[in-house]
């Protein structure tokens, strides 16, 4: 016999199968979905477009006093690309099938960690509250729905944050995404790494590959790449081996700075010296490093080996809510503990939307409602369990109240 999941399932998978893929995402059919979502739970419904095709849905839920500063629950709705032919299921068909082992249920979909899965138990939760008579909280909640996360949130976040229709919003918390963990605890991000993108570029002589040719492109490209490299390596190690300033705890990733050379580019022809070479690399740089010294650093190496540096993009700004005496957080605290959920406080090893909020004074936190699950995102046979995703429900019924009613 087949398995009956509740609604709350169905409407998870249908938001699931809107194909929002970059780099061309449906946000069409996804704002006409959120929309219909809203009304059904009697939000008010706006959509800001800072700039055309890019719609940013807000659905707020009025509270009884107006005057204090807001809970903002805010999600992504675009998701990254397929390899379509490694997926057991189709990625966008949301298809539930059996865990193996467990007695639980998966669901596969692009996006089902990435972050539907929070954007749908925001909506889910207060559904829930509402039909157990909550009709109305303290304070007001704004759900943002935001496109382009998952390409830097150019035409996003980012844009969306310096607009008046944000600061009408009056936010005085900011919950986004985090990660799922494998282990039995849901991860809270309070703070992030800056994402630093960088591009070196070496010019030099050409000619016939078989000359003996001096200050040629490549050998310059290479002592930067090397350099980066052995960067990359002693990092690695401290990883490995180090301790935090307590003497106990392992260093994580948000310890440590990061770096991948992720593209090459040069050469024409095999026997031909290529006058130009390029390496781009994806550095993630730990939120203690003083990012002045780092960038003089970047630029340093640059003009020693003479290659042309060109930074794609940087962050700059100050990604941490600090976590002592703040209210918000205690009451975070105070609300999963109800649920029966253990929390797990890091530093976020990639980049978030919050890294636009928080530089405004804003407290962030990034939570994923998934505890137990293997890490997914932008992997191939993305999935959650039908059991995770009805406890993230739970979970954002507690915390949604507890912020919404703080006094
Ligand atoms: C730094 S802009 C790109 C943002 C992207 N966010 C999620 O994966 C990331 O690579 O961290
Ligand atoms: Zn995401
Ligand atoms: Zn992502």
């Amino acid at each position: 016999m087949a398995t009956e999941f509740p609604a709350s399932v169905r409407n998870f998978q249908r938001y699931l199968q809107i194909k929002t893929m970059q780099p061309n995402p449906d946000y069409v059919s996804c704002v006409e979905f959120l929309l219909a979502q809203g009304d059904e739970l009697g939000l008010q419904g706006k959509v800001h477009t800072l700039v055309p095709g890019k719609p940013i849905v807000v659905l707020t839920w009025p509270g009884r006093n107006p005057d204090l500063p807001t809970v903002a629950l805010n999600s992504h709705t675009d998701v990254v690309p397929v390899y379509e032919e490694f997926w057991d299921h189709d990625p966008f068909a949301a298809t539930i099938v059996p865990d193996s082992g467990s007695g639980e249920h998966r669901i596969v979909a692009r996006g089902a960690q990435d972050m539907k899965i929070v954007g749908m138990c925001y909506l889910e939760a207060i559904r829930e509250l509402q039909r157990t008579g909550v009709t109305q909280l303290e304070r007001t909640v704004h759900l943002l729905f935001v496109p382009d996360e998952e390409t830097g949130s150019e035409d996003g976040m980012k844009k969306f944050v310096h607009h008046e229709a944000f600061h009408a919003l009056r936010i005085g918390v900011f919950l986004d995404e985090g990660i799922s963990n494998p282990e039995d605890a849901y991860k809270v991000f309070y703070a992030e790494r800056a994402p630093w993108w960088v591009r070196y570029t070496a010019h030099g002589n050409t000619g016939h590959g078989s000359q003996f040719i001096n200050h040629t492109a490549i050998p310059k490209l290479l002592n930067v790449v090397n350099t980066l490299l052995d960067f990359r390596a002693k990092e690695e190690q401290r990883l490995l081996h180090d301790v935090k300033e307590d003497g106990q705890s392992r260093l994580r990733l948000g310890d440590v700075t990061t770096v991948n050379l992720t593209m090459l580019n040069c050469g024409k022809q095999v026997n031909v010296v290529p006058e130009c070479a390029e390496a781009s690399f994806d550095i993630r740089v730990c939120p203690t490093v003083d990012l002045v010294q780092f960038e003089a650093w970047l630029h340093k190496l640059a003009d020693t080996n003479d290659v042309q540096l060109d930074i794609i993009q940087s962050y700059k700004g100050k990604n941490l809510t600090p976590l002592e005496n703040n209210p918000w957080w205690e009451c975070i605290q105070a609300a999963s503990k109800e649920a029966g959920i253990a929390l797990d406080t890091d530093i976020f090893p990639a980049a978030t939307d919050s890294r636009f909020v928080r530089p405004l004074g804003i407290p962030a936190f990034g939570i994923s409602p998934l505890r137990n699950t293997p890490i997914l995102l932008h992997d191939h046979n993305e999935y959650v369990t039908v059991r995770s995703y009805l406890e993230g429900i739970q979970f954002y019924q507690k915390v949604i109240s507890a912020l919404g009613s703080m006094k």
